[in-house]
């Protein structure tokens, strides 16, 4: 059959019909070759030269060979096995550079079933980035690909998701991906940090309190549960809940009301839930330290966020993007071998670590090449705080060590262990603050603050 003989023909009217699309779209042949594009896809990946007979994968990924030959997975071989429409995240050259797409291939069939076209719509996946832009989160590699493909799935959904990964692997940075892909994005998203707070801090900051609901409630302050109405609620660090504050957590979420320390009127709030931690909560429910009930709860869609580690080959652009983050302008470089004593590191404090070191190899150094005896101090920093804290934790003569050593119940609050801490640095590096900033992993003006304060 000629199907591009007349007006009346098939694809002269599915052409027609990309522009009922309201995301770019294009119509695709069974041989790879674009045949139309729409209006939304002309302005936002620019136009095709249709006349030279385009292929997909050479338009959106300048390769010479179909995605799945180039080692990426295809959207439409994937269509031809399954017969039914498929969804891949793939990374797209566009007029701004690289960038996270998400492709929906739909195929078209004739009134005997044969597979005539496809039609393919692209979503660009604002919250990330294949290469060096401000605040997004970065990453091209597989396994990064893999979880912001759920991300973009679940951002769109209202289910609540819990994200699991290592300590500084970007949990918080996806919850606020989450929240930007979603139609919540409008509202605002409200973090609560669970780690170290107490019953009552946890029941006051989460459902606000009344005034003279206790000592030092002067004020009617509203919780973070009534903040997030209509938008996001992130419980960070969930593993950290009290078990006497989980229940309460378990009938909001169940509900959607809660009351306000101090206050016997019920208030509802509609939030979507995201949670995130470290810990592993399967093993926390089997010793009786997590809730069963509210694992199930928060675990509606979990996400894992995969470790630096199990990230490698993007190493060399979260290091140039983070560079570009920290370095306020100066454009600082790595040479190939500060490159690879990096890549032979297995970064147990992930993404957060990495941007330590690098903010103190821009100290260490003096020109915008970073060598690798640098990034080799900026490590071995590590590395003696490590044995450091570990002679600290011994029984020691020394009033910090003493401090270390007590019994759980003559601790000293964080504050002021963090100021004997900081004392202790100071003294090793002779009151070089830029140093001690670097070691302690702070900024220069935290460091400020908190000899101050
Ligand atoms: N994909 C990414 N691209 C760019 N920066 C990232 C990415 N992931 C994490 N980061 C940066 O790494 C640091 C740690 O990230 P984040 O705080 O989100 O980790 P986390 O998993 O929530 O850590 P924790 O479990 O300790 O709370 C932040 O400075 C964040 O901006």
């Amino acid at each position: 059959m000629d199907v591009f003989a007349s007006d009346a023909s098939p694809f002269y009217s599915l052409s027609h019909m990309l522009e009922g699309y309201d995301c770019p779209a294009i119509l695709v042949s069974v041989d790879y070759q674009i045949l139309a594009t729409n209006e939304h896809y002309r302005k936002e990946f620019g136009e095709v030269e249709l006349t030279k007979k385009p292929r997909c994968f050479e338009v959106s990924h300048g390769y010479a060979v179909p995605c799945d030959e180039a080692g990426e997975d295809c959207p439409l071989s994937a269509v031809q096995q399954t017969g039914h429409k498929e969804r891949v995240l793939h990374i797209h050259q566009t007029p701004r550079g690289k960038e996270h797409v998400d492709v929906e291939m739909l195929p078209i069939h004739d009134q005997q079933g044969e597979l005539l076209f496809f039609v393919e719509l692209l979503r660009a996946v604002a919250v990330a980035s294949a290469e060096n832009i401000t605040g997004a989160l970065v990453g091209s590699s597989k396994k990064f690909n893999q979880m912001l493909e759920k991300v973009t799935r679940v951002s769109r959904a209202e289910a609540s998701v819990l994200l699991l990964g290592e300590s500084g692997s970007g949990k918080e940075l996806v919850a606020h991906a989450i929240h930007q892909g979603s139609q919540r994005a409008n509202h605002h998203l409200v973090t609560l940090e669970c780690a170290g707070l107490t019953d009552s801090l946890f029941e006051s900051e989460l459902f606000g309190h009344v005034k003279g609901a206790f000592t030092g409630a002067n004020n009617h302050r509203m919780g973070l549960v009534e903040q997030a109405n209509g938008g996001t609620l992130f419980l960070d660090e969930i593993g950290d809940v009290p078990l006497s504050m989980q229940v309460k957590l378990l009938r909001l979420i169940e509900t959607g009301s809660f009351r306000p320390v101090g206050s016997s009127t019920v208030k509802h709030s509609h939030f979507r839930l995201v949670c995130a931690t470290h810990k592993n909560l399967i093993n926390m429910v089997k010793t009786g330290e997590f809730r069963q009930d509210l694992y199930y709860r928060i675990n509606v869609f979990p996400v894992y966020v995969p470790s630096l580690r199990e990230r490698q080959d993007d190493l060399p652009l979260l290091i140039s993007t983070l560079l570009a983050r920290i370095s306020e302008g100066k454009e600082y470089h790595l040479t190939d071998s500060a490159l690879q004593t990096l890549k032979r590191y297995d970064f147990p404090g992930n993404i957060r670590e990495l941007r330590n070191i690098l903010n103190r190899a821009i100290i260490l150094t003096d020109t915008n090449l970073i060598e690798r005896r640098t990034i080799e101090e900026c490590l071995n920093i590590d590395h003696e705080l490590h044995q450091h804290s570990e002679h600290l934790l011994l029984p020691h003569p020394s009033p910090q060590a003493s401090i270390m050593s007590a019994t759980k119940a003559e601790w000293p609050d964080l504050k002021t262990a963090e100021k004997h801490y900081l004392a202790e640095l100071m003294a090793r590096h002779h009151h070089d603050k830029e140093k001690v900033a670097a070691v302690a992993g702070i900024s220069l003006r935290s460091l400020y603050r908190k000899l101050e304060s």
